[in-house]
């Protein structure tokens, strides 16, 4: 097993994956991701993205190219236990009486001996990591009595404790209110800082310049894959969702009054995405949003 801080990376190299069926869902797919970073997965309904978190974690066997995880094969990764998968959904008979605490002592399975007796340390990381998604409260509930955020939680504290330093979720913010997905920001901010390598499906466009570095936009192959700054142009976002994404434009802004610049707005949920007239963010947070507008309002005398 790799020492905790030899160097992690995930390596995706010329990927093809075909389903039985003969579905071509991947085709010469190719990224590279190393430690410290957090990668969004992006692209719309049926581009790829949990086939391709399938076949990184060795679910799908590829037809063509190959997957390394810190240089090793994705078998080796799995029997060193360096990475966690959250998918989408979840198939599991909810009314089974099997408690929250349960479920994230099963993240330690992996580390158990056959008898799969817990020990104090796996105790210990349970609990922390309960206390991690604010879910420690509700560690003697059965498991089918929660609501869907507080099941996305729970499988979160699940992956936490298999302690792997890749962590990959299939679109955890879906389903979940504002204040459940700024904790699970935060959360993964703090695993950046640890080095891990997180690498998140999402389609809330908006969000993804506060807290990805890197993005991988797909369909069907990897279109564009680097720092979010350079990937998240209008152009490259316009070629992967076509015509799916609403768009606005704001002529007459302060902004266009101000300085002559257009701003188009593209979003595919709620929360725009702002761009200048180059193709390239304009905002890449929140914040800047709120001070740009301020200083526009001062300028205009209001
Ligand atoms: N078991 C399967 N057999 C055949 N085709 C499949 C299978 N699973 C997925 N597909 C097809 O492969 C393509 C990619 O599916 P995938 O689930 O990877 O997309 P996705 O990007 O995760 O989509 P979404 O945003 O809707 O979750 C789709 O066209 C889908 O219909």
């Amino acid at each position: 097993m790799p020492p905790a801080s030899s160097p992690i990376s995930v390596e995706v190299a010329d990927v093809t994956v075909a389903y039985a069926n003969g579905h071509i869902a991947l085709r010469d797919a190719s990224f590279l991701l190393k430690a410290g970073t957090i990668c969004a997965l992006v692209g719309v309904n049926g581009s790829g993205k949990s086939t391709l978190f399938k076949a990184i974690m060795g679910f799908l066997k590829p037809a063509k190219g190959q997957v390394r995880i810190a240089g090793d094969t994705v078998l080796a990764a799995r029997r060193n236990k360096l990475v966690a998968y959250v998918p989408q959904s979840e198939e599991v008979d909810w009314s089974f009486p099997v408690s929250v605490w349960d479920v994230v002592m099963m993240g330690r399975y992996g580390h158990m001996n056959f008898m799969r007796i817990p020990r104090a340390e796996d105790k210990r990381i349970v609990q922390d990591c309960l206390e991690r998604v604010g879910m420690e409260a509700f560690k003697e509930r059965q498991i089918g009595e929660l609501s869907g955020g507080q099941k996305k939680r729970v499988f979160l504290a699940r992956a936490l404790a298999q302690k792997g330093r890749i962590m990959m979720l299939d679109e955890p913010f879906t389903g979940v209110d504002v204040q459940t997905e700024t904790a699970i920001i935060e959360l993964l901010r703090a695993l950046r800082e640890e080095g891990h390598i997180i690498l998140v499906s999402t389609h809330n466009l908006g969000s993804v310049p506060e807290f990805c570095d890197q993005v991988v936009l797909i369909n069907r192959t990897v279109l564009a894959y680097g720092p979010t700054d350079l990937v998240f142009t209008e152009q490259n976002l316009t070629h992967a969702f076509g015509g799916v994404l609403r768009q606005f434009h704001f002529e007459q802004s302060t902004i266009q009054e101000h300085d002559g610049r257009t701003v188009k707005l593209l979003t595919d949920d709620e929360r725009p995405l702002v761009f200048g007239k180059d193709g390239h963010l304009e905002y890449t947070d929140r914040q800047g949003r709120e001070h740009l507008v301020r200083e526009r309002a001062k300028e205009v005398g209001e």
